[in-house]
């Protein structure tokens, strides 16, 4: 490591893997810092993704891959399944990663393509000069230290604990940062095809639980409600123990995690002067699914991008550094995120009721040419009872 770079990463997940990765190839100097002694773990993901997804990223490898998917089936409360089934092509739509391994790889690539990459090396603080970031303090294996770079991609995840410190506001409604729980359980009777949503009030309030496969029936068996406890004062844990107690009586408990997913709206501004923020940090979670893996890696490389036209041009303030913020919400991911967080808004107001209709009306149809706008066009048709409240949805989403 050592004391001045082009570009500072902090944080070796998805998204500051990526940045490093892109900004090293485009021949800048770049140092990765880890807080944690090993990259990707411990895993605090339920490791799903879309294959289309990830295959513009890295290309698939059975070593992180657990289990290949070929369909997403949403169960509604009285037990009614809506299956989502493959991708317009006709493609298997997704994997479950070991995300263990996964990561290492995204990382190893970054340090492949000539970034320095520090583990145990936390960022304690930005330096701050002038008004911009000039790089960060850090605590390297207990040593502190200064590392100076001309632009920080602050990468630290849910917490965002460095674009706070350099002044951005990073606030979370209580309400959208969804609390979770996660087992990895095996030894249980699952479809190893199917990632598996539960909805309803008495299985996850304004939430889901999940049940993604990794093979050799075993499982990620995970749930996600709104806030820290539900109305009745249960927390994510008792809604978990509830539904394995009920539905996996002989499956063996491996690993158990808890964390945090915002479900919120992205940052209201991801630069600062001298700084970019990505990944979960800048707060582009998918909304609606949780998925925040491709969103990671996507605002990585865009931002690694921008960093590195930046530099060359010799102008790394938020003016010239905006084009980053601009880029990803006019993406494909920023409207994407933009419209669930739209139609989370609107799901979560629904009762048990209204979920049981909504997916008893649509539970026999092909969905295989599935699409957001069609699928409120049909529920619309077969729901009279409930056409102002969809309309109302298509509305907001036009
Ligand atoms: C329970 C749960 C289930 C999920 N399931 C899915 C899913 O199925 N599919 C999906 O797509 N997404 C899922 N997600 C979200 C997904 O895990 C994240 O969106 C993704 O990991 C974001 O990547 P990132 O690089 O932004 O952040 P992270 O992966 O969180 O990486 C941040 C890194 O920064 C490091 N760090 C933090 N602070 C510092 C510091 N001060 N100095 C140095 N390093 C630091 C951390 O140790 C960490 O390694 C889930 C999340 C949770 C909590």
């Amino acid at each position: 490591m050592k004391s001045s770079y082009d570009i500072l990463v902090v944080g070796g997940g998805p998204a500051g893997a990526l940045a490093a990765k892109t900004a090293a190839r485009a021949g800048n100097s770049v140092c990765l810092i880890e807080k944690r002694s090993a990259i990707g773990t411990p895993v605090r993901c339920a490791e799903g993704v879309g294959k289309e997804l990830l295959k513009e990223y890295i290309k698939p490898d059975p070593r992180w891959i657990s289990a290949e998917i070929e369909r997403a089936r949403l169960i509604s409360p009285d037990g009614t399944t809506v299956s989502l089934e493959q991708d317009k092509a006709g493609n298997e739509v997704g994997y479950v990663l070991d995300r263990k391994v996964f990561d290492r790889e995204l990382v190893w690539q970054a340090a492949e393509a000539g970034a320095d990459v520090v583990v145990k090396t936390r960022a304690t603080e930005p330096i701050m000069e002038n008004g911009g970031v000039r790089g960060a303090k850090v605590l390297s294996s207990g040593t502190p230290a200064e590392i100076r770079a001309e632009v920080v991609l602050a990468a630290d995840g849910t917490e965002a604990q460095f674009a706070r410190r350099a002044g951005l506001d990073t606030t979370v409604p209580l309400r959208e940062m969804m609390s979770c729980a996660q087992y990895l359980m095996t030894g249980i009777d699952i479809d190893a095809g199917s990632t598996d949503f539960y909805l309803g009030n008495e299985v996850a309030p304004e939430g889901y639980l999940w049940v993604f496969p990794k093979g050799d029936r075993t499982a990620n068996v995970g749930i996600g409600i709104s806030g820290r406890k539900s109305r009745d004062g249960s927390r994510a844990k008792d809604y978990l123990d509830r539904f394995v107690a009920k539905n996996f009586p002989d499956g063996k408990m491996i690993e158990a995690i808890v964390g945090g997913v915002p479900v919120c709206r992205p940052l209201a501004c991801t630069v600062a002067d001298g700084l970019m923020v990505i990944g979960d940090a800048a707060r582009v979670v998918d909304p609606l699914t949780g998925g925040g893996i491709g969103n990671a890696m996507f605002t990585g490389r865009l931002a690694a991008q921008v960093a590195s036209e930046c530099i060359s041009a010799g102008d790394c303030s938020k003016e010239a550094l905006m084009s980053y913020d601009a880029g990803w919400r006019a993406s494909h991911m920023g409207r994407i995120i933009e419209r669930n967080y739209k139609v989370k808004e609107y799901f979560i107001t629904l009762d048990d009721k209204k979920l049981n209709t909504l997916a008893a009306s649509i539970a026999n149809i092909s969905l295989k040419e599935f699409s957001v706008s069609t699928l409120i066009k049909e529920l619309i048709k077969r729901n009279p009872k409930m056409l102002l409240e969809l309309k109302a949805l298509k509305d907001m989403l036009a």
